[in-house]
């Protein structure tokens, strides 16, 4: 498969997209949200494949949806082709997304890096939701998940006021799970993705649903769900497995099965 707009590759169990628009600091226009949904379902369904990184480049991750390209659409064509929908498919893989963010990550870049799993950010890492400084607003999930990530108060000056905040504040606020060392991001990341795809997917899965349900349930429903899927895993091969070579000191060899 060849892409315009982004770069796609394997190390091994791990899935690689690269956004590759540098001139224009990675802006996200339809094609990039065409061909990086497409490339991250492709890693969806294979069996190879157990995690999943997304990073741009070291002076952007993403510098926003792409301004050029929104700003002569009517209303009329926004609300009726529900314009940004397409992001959320993103949302519906049930492999881990990491986030590997230099640089930029404004607006759509921001609320990209959000809608993957954890954001791993480098020490240059800028975040902001700078859309009220183009008369507009949040579009790509913003407005609720950074109020989820970082709470109302800080959500409502990111948003209202325009400001960026650095690595720093990114981990302070709970934004982003880690800063690393720019030079060492990707690496960092896929690491942690290699780690993550070395475990049991169905178990991995599972995880990532059981968190996820944390932002869309109560307490008490969401501890159901997750004790549910919990019986569901001794089930599994895998939890023979691993409980199998822990007792015996070896490495488990899981299956997925
Ligand atoms: C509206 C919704 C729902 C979502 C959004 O995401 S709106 C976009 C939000 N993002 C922004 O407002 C950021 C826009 N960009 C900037 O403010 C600056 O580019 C910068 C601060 C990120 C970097 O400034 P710098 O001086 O280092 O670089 P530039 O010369 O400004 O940019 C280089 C090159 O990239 C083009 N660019 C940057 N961002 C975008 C964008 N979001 N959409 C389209 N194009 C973008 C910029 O125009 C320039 O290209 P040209 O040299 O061809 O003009």
């Amino acid at each position: 498969m060849t892409y315009e707009t982004i770069i796609v590759e394997t190390r091994g169990k791990v899935g690689l997209i690269t956004l590759n628009r540098p001139k224009a600091l990675n802006a996200l226009n339809t094609e990039v949200m065409r061909e990086a949904v497409e490339a991250v379902n492709g890693f969806g369904a294979d069996p190879g494949i157990g995690a999943i990184v997304i990073t741009g480049s070291e002076k952007a991750f993403a510098a926003g949806a792409d301004i050029k390209q929104m700003q002569s659409i009517a209303f009329v064509d926004a609300y009726t082709q529900d314009f940004f929908v397409g992001w959320e498919e993103l949302t519906r893989v049930r492999k881990p997304i990491i986030a590997a963010v230099a640089g930029y990550a404004l607006g759509g870049g921001c609320e990209l890096a959000m809608m993957c799993d954890f954001i791993i950010a480098a020490d240059t890492a800028r975040f902001g939701q700078p859309e009220i400084t183009l008369g507009v607003m949040p579009g790509m999930g913003g407005s609720q998940r950074l109020t989820r990530f970082v709470g109302k108060s800080k959500a409502m000056d990111m948003c209202l006021t325009g400001r960026m905040m650095d690595a720093a504040e990114a981990e302070r606020c709970g934004l982003v799970s880690r800063v690393v060392p720019a030079g060492d991001l990707v690496e960092e990341a896929l690491k942690a993705a290699a780690k993550i795809a070395e475990f049991s997917l169905p178990s991995v899965m599972m995880t990532k649903e059981a968190v996820n349900r944390a932002y869309e349930t109560t307490l008490a429903e969401g501890l159901r769900f997750e004790r549910r899927l919990f019986h569901s895993l001794f089930a599994l091969d895998d939890q023979k497995e691993g409980m199998a070579a822990f007792a015996e000191k070896r490495k488990p060899n899981f299956t997925n099965r």
